[in-house]
């Protein structure tokens, strides 16, 4: 039979690192009956830190499904007589900067999302991040504030720190029992009662008390807050508080705050300790309450790539099925995984799908749903899931499945270039295949992943977004692939770009006895318009003074063109080209021809058309002590950083900058040294600018291997 979409919640946990998603996670399981003991994490033992470096590195790197089910609601901790099990899918994504890309496609295949503060950090860096991006997705959150328990815990802070800092309406609906270490229980303030848990049995019961009294003139004030702000929002309601705030019921509190919350006006926030098993359980009965199912999200929209026009899919099993790809893993026990969002539809294992970037049909010979790292075959999905797909030749990641005889293509996932890259080489000569497949089965997995040869030196070079992620991608080529390599120093990932109009005619003649080469091209050549990428080609070719037949070859020979740019051979991200006039020769003329007169036309003309070297520019947020501040912005600007913006976060000074990322290796040693270890920072990447004539002259004196 199939599942009643009302009852299914896709989440996310999202946060800054070490807020706790891993320990609440955890509890998660724990308390919905995956797991029957409480890991500590990082101790080697937890179940979502599958992957052999982050046990190691206690930091989460990629970001694992996981199915479980959860009865709501329940009354004193007994199921109701209208309880439901929940089928919750719970995505654990990491919080570190350099895998914001896998927080990104999280978000496009999730409805909800658990978002984690620390009671005592509030919102860090990477929270702010990790909001954004959710708000860009428009995906509807709960706050959850963690770590209760610890020394200088403020939970009503947070809650003032993402109405500021992230612009919000963060509204409690809780009142933490106790300070830190005495932290206890809270207070429902819908229900008007008090919750203490358990210290035995992992929290796993707990007991409804009356407030507190000296919280309860507190409590009336949250209370009132909440009520307000539930009414503003809601105008049946907000009539029925003008006249008598007591007559709304707890019921319409609730479908007016879940009203709320999908359309992003309130964020409830809730707190807890996961490690103290205290809160998760109330997190729980919320997501279920007040986080969208399926059917309460747009219907999904794609393009049909035989009309090209565009058609929608509800989240009902009796529509075609259409999925999303988000992930590409290797399990150690099943080995290739997909990971996908069923949208609409129903795929059973052992049938056929059809991928509709590649136009192959694949057969799916197992479905899987993921708990942690145990694997469940299942015999079908339906729309709303989440699962992992084997047996597959080709799909990748931003892939759209579809039945085959209704093709969809829904829209796909972008993801940020590479910015930083470094030479490799395996350390015997005998692993240089091993090395190659290597490498092209990691970049499937991860679309931030690059490899290229580089053309000058001939050296391969992996790209990624930092250091740690490249760190990490050597540490599992030694580890799952048993290839050693030596690695060169880490170096910028530039662009080239055109920065102004140019016309250019363009001849290419060869003579040489028997039949010779000839094709003459006229064209302009000018920076894309903003927010577009690769190569816009136009032709105004009128009267076939370049035959139809060679225009492709043509756009072929820019195209290739941009992967090496002018100046330094890095690789040109957007340019437009319109082809105005040519002519050619009956006999000489061929399609290589023409498309090596593109080629060679683009250099010539890119010197007209003030071709620049483009370097990345990052965030950086540094959190310091007062009194290193003077040092840490002379630094910066010494790098040629530009503060945007000095403020304070809990007793500290924060300091926010762009700075090209050239200037940055090295930099967490030098704040250390400047702040006798007490600063700290992170970074990530922004966008691409032009750099100064000094470093592109140095730029291109290095690519040409000439000593800069
Ligand atoms: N005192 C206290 N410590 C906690 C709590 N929750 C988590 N921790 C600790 O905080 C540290 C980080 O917790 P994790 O759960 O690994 O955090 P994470 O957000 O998954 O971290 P990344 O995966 O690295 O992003 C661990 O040492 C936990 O034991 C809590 O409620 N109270």
């Amino acid at each position: 039979m199939a599942r009643d979409l009302k009852y299914t919640r896709n989440i996310g946990i999202a946060a800054h690192i070490d807020a706790g998603k891993t320990t609440t996670t955890e509890r998660i399981l724990f308390y919905t009956g995956v797991n029957h003991k409480i890991g500590e994490t990082h101790e080697g033992s937890s179940t979502m830190d599958w992957m052999e470096q982050e046990a190691e590195r206690g930091i989460t790197i990629t970001s694992a499904a996981t199915t479980c089910d959860w009865t709501f609601p329940k009354e004193n901790g007994v199921p109701t007589e209208d309880a439901k099990d929940y089928h919750f899918n719970i995505i654990d994504t990491p919080g570190h900067v350099d895998f914001t890309v896998e927080v990104n496609r999280s978000l496009r295949v999730l409805d909800g999302l658990v978002f984690l503060f620390s009671a005592v950090d509030g919102v860090e860096p990477q929270s702010e991040t990790n909001w954004r991006l959710a708000d860009n997705y428009k995906v509807p959150r709960i706050g959850f504030v963690n770590k209760m328990d610890r020394q200088g815990a403020n939970f009503l802070e947070v809650n003032n720190q993402v109405k500021e800092m992230l612009g919000s309406n963060a509204v409690p609906i809780v009142l933490p029992i106790g300070d830190e270490a005495d932290f206890k229980g809270v207070v429902d303030l819908v229900k008007n009662r008090a919750i203490i848990w358990h210290d035995d049995n992992f929290g796993s019961t707990f007991d409804v008390v009356e407030i507190p009294e000296d919280m309860k003139e507190e409590v009336r004030n949250y209370r009132a807050l909440l009520i307000e702000e539930v009414a503003s929002y809601d105008e049946n309601l907000l009539e029925k508080f003008m006249e008598d705030e007591e007559s709304i019921t707890e019921d319409e509190v609730h479908a007016a705050l879940r009203a709320a919350v999908m359309d992003m006006a309130i964020i409830p926030m809730v707190c807890g300790s996961s490690f103290k098993n205290k809160g998760v359980q109330f997190l729980l009965d919320a997501v279920c309450r007040y986080l969208p199912s399926p059917l309460d999200r747009d219907n999904i929209k794609g393009i049909n790539p035989n009309t090209e026009k565009e058609e929608t899919r509800k989240p009902d099993v009796n529509e075609p099925f259409a999925a999303l790809a988000f992930k590409i893993a290797t399990d150690p026990f099943v080995g290739r995984l997909a990971f996908f969002r069923a949208y609409s539809g129903r795929l059973d294992a052992g049938s056929y799908i059809l991928n509709n970037r590649s136009g192959k049909k694949e057969r799916i010979s197992r479905i899987y749903q993921m708990h942690a790292n145990k694997q469940n075959a299942i015999d079908f999905i339906e729309a709303g899931d989440i699962g992992a797909a084997v047996g597959f030749k080709d799909i990748k990641t931003g892939d759209t499945m579809s039945d085959e005889k209704h093709p969809i293509v829904l829209e796909s996932m972008n993801f940020p270039d590479p910015v930083i890259g470094i030479a490799v080489e395996p350390k015997t000569k005998a692993d240089v295949d091993k090395l190659g497949m290597a490498l092209s089965k990691l970049a499937e997995e991860d679309p931030t992943f690059t490899v290229r040869t580089d053309e000058a030196s001939g050296q391969t070079i992996i790209s990624g977004m930092g250091e740690l992620h490249l760190d990490i991608i050597v540490d599992r080529l030694r580890r799952e692939f048993k290839v050693e390599v030596n690695q060169g120093q880490p170096q910028v990932e530039y662009k080239e770009a055109i920065t102004k109009k140019a016309e250019h005619r363009e001849v290419y003649k060869k003579q040489s006895g028997g039949r010779g080469k000839f094709a003459d091209i006229v064209f302009t050549l000018e920076p894309a318009e903003e927010g577009k990428v690769g190569l816009e080609f136009v032709s105004e070719i009128k009267g076939g003074n370049v035959p139809k037949e060679f225009i492709p070859s043509i756009e072929k020979g820019f195209k290739m063109a941009m992967q090496n740019g002018p100046l330094a051979g890095y690789e040109v991200d957007a340019m437009k080209v319109t082809l105005t006039d040519g002519s050619y020769h009956d006999v000489d003329s061929d399609q290589l021809s023409f498309e090596l007169a593109a080629k060679l036309g683009f250099k010539a003309a890119a010197k007209a058309a003030k071709a620049v070297i483009m370097e990345p520019i990052m965030k950086l947020e540094v959190i310091t002590p007062e009194e290193n501040m003077g040092d840490i912005v002379g630094d910066l600007n010494r790098r040629r950083g530009q503060v945007s913006d000095m403020g304070d976060r809990a007793g500290a000074k924060t300091v926010k900058a762009t700075v090209p990322l050239s200037e940055m290796f090295g930099y967490v040693t030098t704040l250390r040294t400047l702040s006798s270890g007490r600063a700290t920072s992170t970074m990530e990447f922004s966008h691409y600018a032009e750099t100064p004539s000094n470093i592109s002259e140095e730029v291109i004196k290095a690519a040409k291997g000439v000593e800069a």
